[in-house]
């Protein structure tokens, strides 16, 4: 597909127009779509020269993470107890961008990985630090995307599995960290370097969390960080991701959360926002779109349980405009990509912004991807429940299927041979690498 695709003087009739309200969430909004409206109309006049516009700067986001991996600036001084994500993102950024890096620098990450390890089980955002469920998220999703056997053999899955112990509940949610705060981050976190390191999903550790889950639904259908608390996207992602992983949607509105999620894409802008009311962002391109995309797989997996099959082959979004978001407004032609126009760049939102990207694009991989623009704007696939490479996925599972560490009374009601049918994502593994654990 060549050049944009959305007629951006036609849009403008999506911009907000309600003269009659002024709030200060209406007045923000109106200063993001103007903003934005400046980036169309710039594309929009540099098309007619160039009709494979937008451009994506590959080479000058791959300089920046090189840079960021090596030397941070003073800015990310209060992100000293997240060290351990700084390395994720910079690696599952590079990850969507198809770069590799040199088996020397992922080795200096993987002894720096090694030093966040806590004697106690689990990783902490730095060395001599505490052990937290999300740097320990971040550090195995980093050892994984690395893949080598050195890397997977850092996760240390015993001590995993004892930090997992230390933070559950008796009702199955998860602390972020000993005596630290319950929220559904620390469900998906848990669940995720759960089945990552080999913990099987009817461990008695997740006994009772998808029924916690289940509490942070609210009345607009998307999940609050825990009950009685506001939608969130990020939250959302973590509690539809959870479930996903935990094999138990028994317990929610797929409907509601599905028509909660869709309407978070900016009519105008094309990107999405987190919550009702509020702003378009880069990196919701991620946590609502693969959202999306999670959902679509729940309600097709539970109407098989239903006995009909839906089968969905289109994400139920719009999928260029969103891309068009990300390329025209999102990026930094010196490298790296942003929140929203007139932002900074920074590595959280390059790795979700490019983590969105690879999500509108590549669906499912029996179809060829949607890529707006040049076809060399095209990013790799990303696994949508574990947002790494779908690849990185399955040697993980193998890893920890060769290394078990579970014995047949950590197990609520499955036997030994059940658990391992279910853990092999070779069985019924449907074609979309993505969909691995469906
Ligand atoms: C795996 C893991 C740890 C996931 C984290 C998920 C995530 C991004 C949660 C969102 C946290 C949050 C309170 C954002 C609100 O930001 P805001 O009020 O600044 O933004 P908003 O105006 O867009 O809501
Ligand atoms: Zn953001």
């Amino acid at each position: 597909m060549e050049g944009h695709t959305r007629n951006f003087t036609e849009i403008k009739s999506a911009k907000f127009d309600d003269e009659n309200l002024e709030t200060l969430t209406s007045i923000e909004q109106i200063k993001v779509e103007n903003l934005v409206e400046k980036c169309f109309d710039r594309i929009e006049q540099l098309s007619s020269m160039d009709n494979t516009l937008p451009y994506f700067y590959r080479k000058e986001h791959i300089r920046f993470l090189e840079r960021c991996l090596r030397f941070l600036s003073t800015g990310y001084e209060c992100l000293d107890a997240s060290r351990t994500w700084l390395v994720y993102w910079i690696l599952q950024s590079a990850h969507c961008l198809n770069f590799k890096f040199s088996y020397e620098v992922l080795g200096d990450v993987i002894h720096f990985l090694k030093k966040c390890r806590c004697p106690s089980g689990g990783f902490a955002g730095g060395p001599s630090q505490l052990p937290h469920l999300a740097p320990t998220y971040a550090a195995v999703l980093s050892l994984c995307l690395i893949e080598t056997d050195e890397a997977l053999e850092a996760i240390d899955p015993e001590g995993i599995k004892k930090f997992l112990w230390s933070v559950r509940e008796e009702n199955g949610a998860f602390r972020m960290h000993v005596d630290g705060e319950i929220d559904v981050r620390g469900a998906y976190c848990a669940i995720t370097v759960g089945r990552l390191s080999g913990i099987s999903p009817q461990n008695k550790l997740f006994e009772g969390t998808a029924n916690w889950i289940a509490k942070c639904q609210t009345y607009e259908g998307g999940f609050g960080g825990s009950p009685n608390l506001e939608a969130h996207g990020g939250y959302s992602f973590c509690g539809a991701a959870a479930l996903a992983l935990l094999n138990d949607v028994s317990t929610v509105n797929l409907k509601s959360l599905l028509r909660w999620a869709v309407y978070r894409q900016m009519r105008y802008e094309g990107g999405f926002q987190g919550r009702t009311n509020k702003l378009v962002d880069g990196c919701y391109s991620f946590w609502m779109g693969s959202l999306v995309h999670v959902i679509q797989m729940l309600i097709e997996k539970n109407s098989c349980h239903d006995g009909y099959t839906i089968n969905i082959d289109e994400l139920m979004f719009h999928r260029e405009a969103l891309q068009e978001y990300i390329l025209i407004c999102c990026q930094k032609p010196h490298g790296g990509l942003i929140d929203k126009p007139g932002k900074p760049e920074d590595l959280y939102h390059t790795c979700y912004t490019l983590s969105g990207l690879s999500i509108a694009q590549n669906f499912n991989s029996t179809k060829q991807p949607i890529v707006i623009g040049n076809p060399d704007n095209e990013v790799l696939p990303t696994h949508p429940l574990y947002n790494i490479a779908p690849k990185a996925v399955m040697k993980a599972y193998f890893y920890a299927q060769q290394h078990p560490i579970e014995s047949e009374e950590d197990l609520v009601g499955c036997t030994k041979n059940q658990h391992n049918d279910e853990q092999n994502p070779a069985n019924g593994q449907k074609e979309n690498e993505g969909n691995a654990d469906q």
